[in-house]
């Protein structure tokens, strides 16, 4: 396996590394991910989740790949933002609430279009949230694990979180990186959605963590007043901060991936509760071993 450095902001750069490699399938799960921070870094995301798909299709068709290539792009279930369904099939129509969704919107007709326009072998995979013990640390799941696991080994009191309401199908990494193959081991480019079928709110998700450690959590307040507190001791554990809230939320996703599950065969293996708990235990073990981590 050899790494070549590149930059989805960089096209020659990309033409370079396909023209070398030439290679059968690409991934392209390359973004700028954060919801929030898409609010502040709108043009940066932009460039980098919009325009840098294109690049990358066009730097496919610069080789004179576009013919042997298959090519995945990692959409996304936010582009369903203020849904017009529930739940979210293939069909709903989209209704973007941040930078992000909007950047991405651009991305899921660039490779609609240039699978129509050029015949490439392109699938949209539309990703319901996807989460492992390798989620980046500020993105909600994450955030919660390390936490908590901290809160447990005595290393840390309390954490603050934004919208304790929100909504999300939350399915394993794992299972979905698998679907992304199996779509493009298929005889025709299609799009998918890939969910669970679930939906949970942030504040289940923290219960289930701090349940993982032997705590029950009681919910105390409204809006930004609200605390989780922890049911025997009464110690406040969870604080509600509105740095953490968006200018425009995405309130519920769920999914519907029946198609993928006919047509592909897949299904998610891992539940919710399994997930938190793999999560769980891995940043109990990660902080144990390096509390500063
Ligand atoms: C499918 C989709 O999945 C991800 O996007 P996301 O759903 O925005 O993920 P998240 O974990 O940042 O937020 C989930 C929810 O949790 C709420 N929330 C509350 N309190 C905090 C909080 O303290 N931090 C964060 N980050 N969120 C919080 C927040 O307001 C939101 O409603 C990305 O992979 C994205 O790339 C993608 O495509």
């Amino acid at each position: 396996m050899k790494l070549h450095y590149g930059d989805l902001t960089d096209s020659s750069c990309l033409v370079k590394i396909i023209s070398e490699v030439k290679p059968d399938e690409i991934y392209n799960l390359g973004a700028q991910s954060h919801v929030k921070v898409s609010f502040d870094l709108a043009e940066y995301t932009a460039n980098v989740d919009a325009l840098g798909t294109l690049r990358i299709m066009d730097a496919v068709r610069t080789v004179g790949l576009e013919k042997k290539v298959r090519f995945y792009q990692a959409s996304t279930s936010e582009l369903y933002g203020k849904v017009q369904e529930v739940p979210q099939n293939e069909k709903t129509p989209f209704y973007p609430r941040s930078p992000y969704g909007v950047a991405k919107l651009y991305a899921y007709w660039i490779v609609t279009n240039y699978r129509e326009a050029y015949g490439m072998f392109a699938c949209n995979g539309v990703l319901f949230n996807h989460e492992s013990p390798r989620r980046g640390e500020t993105f909600v799941t994450r955030k919660i694990t390390r936490s908590v696991a901290k809160i447990a080994l005595g290393q840390m009191d309390r954490f603050e979180l934004g919208n304790l309401d929100a909504k999300r199908d939350w399915g394993h990494a794992r299972d979905y990186v698998e679907a992304m193959w199996i779509m493009l081991q298929q005889d025709t480019p299609e799009d998918f959605v890939i969910a669970t079928g679930e939906t949970h709110s942030v504040r289940e998700f923290v219960e289930l963590a701090f349940n993982h450690i032997g705590k029950s959590i009681i919910w105390e307040g409204d809006g930004v007043n609200e605390v989780g507190k922890e049911k025997n001791s009464g110690v406040i554990r969870v604080t509600v901060n509105s740095k953490y809230y968006r200018p425009t939320e995405v309130d519920l996703l769920l999914g519907d991936s029946t198609k993928a599950r006919e047509q592909l065969n897949w299904k998610p293996k891992v539940t919710f509760g399994e997930l938190v708990s793999e999560m769980m235990e891995a940043d109990l073990q990660l902080m144990k071993q390096n509390p500063l981590a």
